[in-house]
């Protein structure tokens, strides 16, 4: 039960007083309860840039989360945490969302907010498989956070959220006074442009090194299917680039946006120098008011040159039976596994196209009406990794990627995205995606194996996916 501050109306960001009144009031209640609060304020303010808060506002120490949705209408940016959990293991879904209801039954929100766009959000990245398979990886199998700040754009105006912990022997008046001070920093922040102050790594200089030869396991791969051990498995590759300049996740963002604004644009930064970066348009599941969307999304060609070349490849791409089977045996996943949950689905039998900038996809949305009390971590623990990403059956397609793939998945093809308190929603599957490193860059792409694919045209589409996602981060 989130607990109400007796303070109507209280746009307690907009004014010195009102703050210290409410953190007061928090700490009071942590003294009575003898717990710490959770102190959640949230104020409408002018329409900003998250990116342009994040990257000017905050530290490279700090843990970041940037969430920018397919159809734009929505943008988040997290900054710092006020709490923080790091999960390894099997049960990492099941802690998360165990973490999310303790964090919340401690909120002491300021305003419920009028602003149904702008809650308290829980950021969370899991890597693909649940046991790291590297000793240096930068990312835990499960993260999950509720930042210090949270900027919000939604269609026309924006919103700023803050979450601080609150304890018994909290000095307020200091607290007021930082609070106060960073609030007036990030409203002064030039939202209008986009300023690097440090050079930038150009096309000139670089190396790029493949991690292994792809066509070589996809031969492997389609032997093993051949041999009836599994019907369809999705084999990665990863390039790595380097460059003489540090790559800037603040500039690749900027980039990816403009490029692929029919895409999820994200960054989840690990407040130790890495963040993970991508434009993917795979929507793992969205919940909004209990209503659940996830995409199938599996089947690929190019985007033509003229309207008539695109057409033609639409058309041959909607009629390949090859791509028509590696697309069904997702949606048939999807199917089965959420009619283990007594969901009833609506979706189309014959899949539409997504066209993006440089490539188009099978796509078929499913849409179900999730139950009270049935939370999105449920759903994601059971969909995660879907046949788009992993293959079918999926154990044996998992075992085989450990054993083809000579580099560490980490969060690449893993569900990155956040929950509110409301259990609302939204997690993508984070492909067309790169690791920057300082001035290393690790881009990973991969394609859908099944039997009658050709292991030189799997190895065209990946570079197609590497290409516009290299353009991005220079
Ligand atoms: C695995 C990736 O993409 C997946 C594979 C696809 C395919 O093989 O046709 C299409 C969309 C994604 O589900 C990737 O982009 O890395």
């Amino acid at each position: 039960m989130l607990c109400q501050s007796p303070f109507t109306p209280l746009d307690s960001l907009q004014d010195c007083n009102k703050l210290y009144q409410f953190l007061d009031f928090c700490k009071q209640q942590s003294i009575a309860e003898q717990h710490e609060k959770i102190a959640s304020i949230s104020s409408t303010i002018e329409s900003i840039d998250p990116l342009a808060v994040l990257w000017q506002f905050g530290k490279p120490q700090q843990r970041h989360f940037y969430f920018e949705n397919r159809d734009q209408e929505r943008a988040i940016a997290a900054i710092g945490e006020a709490r923080s959990i790091q999960i390894e293991g099997t049960r990492r879904f099941e802690t998360a969302q165990e973490f999310i209801q303790r964090c919340l039954k401690h909120f002491v929100i300021s305003d419920a907010s009028n602003l149904p766009w702008a809650q308290p959000c829980f950021f969370s990245s899991f890597t693909f498989f649940d046991q790291s398979t590297a000793s240096n990886s930068y990312f835990p199998s499960a993260i999950v956070f509720l930042p210090q700040w949270q900027i919000v754009q939604g269609s026309d105006r924006s919103a700023i959220l803050l979450h601080q912990v609150i304890e018994a022997d909290t000095n307020i008046e200091l607290l007021t006074e930082k609070i106060w001070r960073d609030f007036q920093s990030i409203q002064q922040i030039s939202y209008s442009f986009f300023h690097f102050s440090t050079q930038l790594p150009t096309l000139l200089n670089w190396e790029i090194v493949d991690t292994h030869d792809f066509q070589s396991t996809v031969v492997a791969a389609l032997k093993s299917i051949q041999q009836q051990q599994l019907n369809k498995l999705v084999l990665a590759h990863a390039i790595d680039v380097v460059s003489p300049l540090p790559f800037q996740w603040g500039h690749s963002l900027h980039n990816l946006r403009q490029l692929h604004p029919d895409c999820y644009v994200f960054s989840v930064g690990n407040g130790h120098g890495q963040s993970f970066v991508g434009a993917s348009p795979e929507r793992l599941l969205s919940v909004c008011d209990r209503t659940l969307i996830t995409d199938a999304l599996a089947g690929s060609a190019p985007r033509g040159r003229t309207l008539a070349e695109d057409t033609e490849l639409a058309q041959r791409l909607l009629n390949n039976d090859k791509e028509r089977r590696e697309h069904q045996v997702v949606v048939d996943f999807i199917h089965q596994t959420l009619a283990q949950f007594g969901l009833k689905l609506r979706f189309t039998h014959v899949p539409d196209l997504l066209q993006l900038s440089n490539i188009q996809h099978l796509h078929t949305p499913i849409q179900t009406v999730l139950p009270v009390g049935l939370h999105p971590l449920e759903i994601l623990a059971a969909l995660h990794p879907t046949p788009a990403v992993a293959g079918l059956p999926r154990e044996i397609a998992c075992e085989q990627i450990q054993q083809y793939e000579q580099f560490e998945r980490s969060l690449y093809a893993a569900p990155i995205g956040w929950v509110d308190a409301q259990n609302n929603a939204e997690f993508v599957v984070g492909i067309r995606s790169a690791l920057l490193d300082g001035n290393r860059a690790r881009l990973y792409a991969g394609a859908g194996i099944v039997s009658g694919s050709d292991p030189e045209r799997e190895f065209a589409e990946v570079r197609l996916k590497l290409q516009a996602l290299l353009r991005a981060l220079v």
